[in-house]
């Protein structure tokens, strides 16, 4: 298929939006002319013209429970899989406190089907706010009480939903797509109450704390219990083109944040959007290029963050410059995504290596530059045959362990 020359690099929130629409959820077209859509590594993944919405290639996927694929359902899909059976939608868009679960039983009444539906968002939810695998999680348990309530069918989806969503973008619209008669979203059916002591939760901290303590101590003791997570390190990430580091990285970092670390994710292609933008690739500016990333990863472990890298850094030399500097400022694990060159070429999302076969792109990686294979690698990893899961998860040991060694 032939791809219009005008290329939009989506937001994230459009990202969102586009998955959605593409799989029948929602209506949805970026505006100005035909245009090849692609995410921020100029992936493309779908065309915009007068036809509408046209697929290119699929999405990335990442891991962590919003990403497994029997949950993340399109529209088209989960609608087909409902059929005539009477479906309600209920969407978890929050924690449910006591009372929304106490009426789930209630709303979903006389439905045959019930979709939990749970909004996910590529953006990372602002500080203290529960993301969408926390989300999950919550969801699949409400299911299973449901399930064990009565025999109907109860399923998790879930759903593209962009942080700030547009106003045109509304669940009962949605939720119909999906294949339910009627969608309820949780959260507004709280007791009043309840929401009362929701709104009120923010400086409350703990009925403990606040009978014990005044405002003021109390605000310094909730500051000093999120910083004592705090752990400074850096994951470096390296290997060739297409072998698999933004993906991988993508992901550890999304599960590294969940879990309350302070996560900084640097990678290779977008760095060259703005802290690298103008650099070329020949030896001297790929070096500046590594160095550059090098030192801001090591700024963010020195106060305490986690600071995932991912670029190729095919030269020995700035790799053990990165690696001086983290060191000096926390942990660094080195971790060589060794995926064979005949694997990454053939994946080729972004059609580089068949240019640079071509003698398009001078200087490329693998084809006619160097990749020095590192001898002093933490970690290997070859993603054809190891799944994004199971990278992320040896990854999150390795870090582990040096953490708590
Ligand atoms: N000549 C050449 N060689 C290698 N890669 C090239 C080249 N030209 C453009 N690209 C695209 O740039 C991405 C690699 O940038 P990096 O900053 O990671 O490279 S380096 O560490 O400075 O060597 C790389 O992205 P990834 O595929 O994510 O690795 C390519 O998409
Ligand atoms: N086990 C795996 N781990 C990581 N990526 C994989 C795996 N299996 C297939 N892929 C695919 O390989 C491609 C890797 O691309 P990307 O992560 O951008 O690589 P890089 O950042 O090294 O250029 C993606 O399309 C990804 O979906």
């Amino acid at each position: 298929m032939s791809l219009p020359d005008t290329t939009r690099v989506l937001t994230a929130d459009e990202l969102d939006l586009l998955e959605l629409a593409l799989a029948g959820g929602a209506d949805w077209l970026p505006a100005g002319p035909p245009a090849t859509l692609t995410d921020a590594e100029n992936t493309p993944l779908a065309v915009s013209d007068g036809d509408g919405l046209r697929p290119v290639k699929p999405f990335a996927r990442a891991a962590g429970p919003h990403w497994d694929p029997a949950l993340r359902r399109g529209a088209d899909d989960v609608r087909a899989a409902v059929g005539d059976t009477p479906a309600v939608a209920v969407v978890v868009a929050e924690p449910p406190t006591r009372s929304e679960v106490a009426a789930l039983p209630g709303l979903t009444d006389g439905a045959q089907h019930v979709l939990l539906l749970v909004p996910a968002a590529r953006r990372a939810p602002a500080a203290g706010a529960v993301g969408a695998p926390g989300l999950v999680r919550v969801a699949t348990g409400l299911a299973e009480g449901l399930r064990a309530e009565d025999a109907r069918r109860v399923d998790v989806v879930v759903v593209p939903w962009p942080a700030d969503a547009p106003e045109s973008l509304r669940w009962p619209d949605v939720g119909a797509r999906y294949g339910a008669g009627s969608t309820v979203v949780l959260a507004t059916r709280r007791a009043d109450d309840d929401a009362a002591r929701v709104a009120g939760l923010g400086s409350l901290w703990s009925d403990e704390v606040a009978a014990l303590y005044p405002d003021a101590s109390a605000r310094e003791l909730a500051r000093a219990a999120r910083t004592a997570r705090r752990t400074g390190a850096v994951v470096f990430f390296t290997g060739l083109s297409g072998s698999g580091k933004s993906t991988v990285a993508r992901a550890l970092a999304a599960e590294l944040d969940d879990e309350g670390l302070h996560t900084t994710l640097l990678d290779g292609d977008e760095v060259r959007h703005h802290l690298s933008k103008g650099l070329g690739f020949d030896k001297e500016s790929r070096e500046l290029n590594v160095e550059r990333i090098g030192y801001v990863a090591s700024l963010v472990a020195s106060h305490g963050g986690v600071a995932v890298a991912a670029p190729i850094a095919p030269f020995a030399s700035g790799r053990a410059r990165v690696r001086e500097h983290a060191e000096a400022a926390g942990t660094f694990l080195l971790v060589h995504v060794s995926t064979p060159l005949e694997v990454c070429e053939a994946r080729d999302r972004k059609g580089l290596y068949a240019k640079a076969r071509r003698g398009e792109i001078p200087e490329f990686t693998g084809i006619s530059s160097p990749y020095e294979t590192p001898t002093d690698a933490d970690l290997t990893i070859d993603t054809s045959q190891v799944s994004v899961a199971d990278a992320v998860a040896q990854v999150r040991q390795a870090l582990v362990a040096r953490l708590d060694s």
